[in-house]
């Protein structure tokens, strides 16, 4: 709850006109009923028809006045909610840039969805109904109170005893409501991943045809969430007519106790109207403040959850005051790198990786699935930290180096080709927003995806739907190596980012690579071993250990794992006979 506070007093301007309105409209209240009393006792009454006037006139002047305290009120309270919700989701986006794999996979793609959506805007209500209710609900009971004992003393007891009945089914109410309100975020955390898990998953789910099964997954949890809901709903609706019957009453006892004054002539109409009215304005305003209190519990909930955004602490720092400078570029080292991912500290996937490459080489990573090869190659551009050992770029560990200065190092090719809704242009630039379209050219001529630009209509200015989907996988894989391209870097990291493309074009592709990878170094993860066989030094990967290191023709001639996996890819001499197409 102190992000709300940190965001509102920001504006202190806004926050001084909202606490004016309050207490506008606070006193503006207050005096309505011993208008309303003067009214009755000297207009009505005595039927005094021009004080009768002289009241209305005042009493519409003071109610106009309580309408422009109001306004006032509604105007500053909106004004600082929608600037605070703005604020926090800005910075709890800014936040999430800064994580690492680690902080993502602790609270998943889908609830961090939620929170920035939904939580806060269940925080933006809270604060706008408390910018609104939180001043002058308080002020208005107090000054209730003061006039009650004022007009009549004698029946103030009434009103006292009412009230712990109030308090008591507010504090009732709001008790039950907060597993509830937990239960409900969660249960929306998973209607939001199955959401996302449906769409991106849309054409694996039709080629299986399990629609209908997805389908139910979806229809359970909405159930859930509706039934969640329900009790929710019916512990707040069981609020307001509690609320109304403790009301209804106290004023049926006050009218009671009050017609013995009133026959005793201790009492008069005017105030016993005034004083009903005091009595209601104070327990309104318990019963609206209570909603407050009711509404906490689920935005306290919606409060942590943000919370654990804002203040998770970042396990890969972006390091600003690390090295930005070296001497060198593209140089790498693994030394004895040993890595478990998060939480699996006893099971590493790494164990006692060495390596060296420099400017001008290609290494290349090779193993059967789960082997470790990506994990490997993520371990460069710092997506995750490694558990032992080190890892030096161009003579200084990863951990050393300014984040973004060490990224700016190294072109990533992910396994997964992504791209971003925009044009082509925009998306080869994403790395060096610099780049002339001369340079985007070239990238793309390497890259073998010129020609298919070049059919398009727009061209370079071609627009790409929601992560490429417009295009095929070997498109979007083409135009992802040509966007590492496009920023030059010095080491190349190719995380099995050949694979949807055929034969011919990997060959012609690597080949182009070869010619503008002189200065760089270039790692490759493959499964082909036809993508690889060209490298100056294939690692072999099991169970994260290196279990062979050389040439193609060295390995061939005595590893046996490389072997066996050019067996399962083809014959042996098939293998070579493309081998000598692809020297050709
Ligand atoms: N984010 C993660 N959290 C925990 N374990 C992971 C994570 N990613 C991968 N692993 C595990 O690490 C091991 C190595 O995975 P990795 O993806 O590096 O293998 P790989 O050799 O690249 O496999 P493939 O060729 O199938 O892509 C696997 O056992 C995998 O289950």
């Amino acid at each position: 709850m102190a992000h709300i506070w940190r965001y509102i007093k920001r504006e202190p301007k806004l926050l001084f006109l909202n606490f004016i309105g309050a207490i506008f409209f606070v006193l503006i209240n207050l005096g309505l009923p011993t208008i309303l009393a003067e009214m009755i006792n000297e207009a009505i009454i005595p039927q005094k028809v021009n004080l009768l006037y002289f009241w209305s006139i005042i009493m519409i002047l003071v109610i106009i006045a309580g309408a422009a305290g109001r306004v006032l009120l509604s105007y500053a309270s909106s004004k600082l909610t929608t600037l605070m919700i703005r604020d926090l989701r800005n910075d709890m986006f800014e936040k999430l840039q800064l994580y690492s794999h680690e902080e993502y996979e602790k609270i998943g793609v889908s609830s961090l969805v939620t929170r920035i959506t939904t939580d806060a805007f269940v925080l933006m209500q809270f604060t706008e109904m408390t910018l609104r209710l939180g001043f002058n609900t308080p002020l208005m009971f107090l000054g209730s109170i003061i006039m009650i004992f004022i007009t009549s003393p004698s029946l103030a007891w009434i009103l006292l005893a009412a009230m712990p009945f109030l308090i008591a089914s507010i504090v009732w109410i709001a008790k039950k409501s907060r597993p509830i309100s937990k239960e409900q975020q969660e249960s929306l955390d998973q209607i939001n991943q199955y959401a996302r898990e449906n769409l991106t998953g849309l054409r694996v789910i039709r080629a299986f045809s399990r629609e209908d099964f997805q389908a139910d997954k979806f229809h359970q949890e909405t159930n859930h969430y509706s039934q969640v809901a329900g009790r929710l709903f019916k512990l707040m609706g069981l609020a307001n007519p509690l609320f109304f019957h403790i009301l209804i009453w106290m004023i049926i006892l006050i009218m009671w106790f009050s017609l013995g004054p009133i026959e005793a002539g201790r009492l008069n109409i005017g105030v016993l109207v005034a004083f009903i009215e005091y009595a209601f304005h104070a327990l309104f305003s318990i019963m609206m403040f209570s909603q407050l209190f009711m509404m906490y519990p689920r935005t306290n909930v919606s409060a942590n959850r943000i919370s654990e955004v804002l203040e998770m602490p970042i396990s890969i720092s972006p390091n600003e005051d690390g090295v930005t400078e070296t001497e060198t570029n593209g140089y790498l080292e693994f030394d004895n790198v040993t890595f478990a991912y998060p939480g699996e500290t006893e099971s590493p996937v790494l164990h006692n990786i060495s390596f060296k490459a420099q400017p001008g080489q290609m290494v290349a990573f090779i193993g059967s699935t789960g082997s470790g090869k990506s994990t490997l190659v993520q371990l460069v551009p710092r997506f995750f930290d490694v558990t032992l050992g080190r890892i030096l770029v161009d003579g200084v560990d990863v951990r050393d180096y300014k984040l973004s200065a060490l990224r700016q190092k190294i072109g990533y090719i992910p396994q997964k080709a992504l791209l971003f809704t925009g044009t082509i242009s925009e998306n080869l630039r994403y790395g060096k927003y610099d780049a002339s379209e001369k340079e985007l050219i070239r990238a793309s001529d390497v890259a073998q995806a010129s020609d298919f630009i070049e059919r398009t209509q727009e061209k370079y200015q071609t627009f790409l739907a929601e992560g490429g989907a417009n295009l095929s996988g070997g498109q979007k894989q083409r135009l992802s190596i040509a966007r590492a391209i496009v920023k030059e870097p010095g080491i190349y990291v190719f995380d099995d980012s050949f694979s949807a493309l055929d034969y011919k074009t990997d060959a012609e592709l690597r080949r182009r690579l070869s010619e503008i990878t002189k200065h760089s170094t270039v790692l490759v993860v493959a499964q082909r071993i036809s993508s690889i066989r060209q490298a100056d030094q294939i690692i072999v990967l099991n169970e994260g250990e290196i279990v062979g290191r050389g040439t193609h023709e060295q390995l061939m001639a005595e590893n046996k794992i490389y072997q066996e996996i050019a067996a399962s890819q083809m014959k042996g001499d098939q293998l070579f006979k493309e081998g000598d197409e692809d020297h050709a």
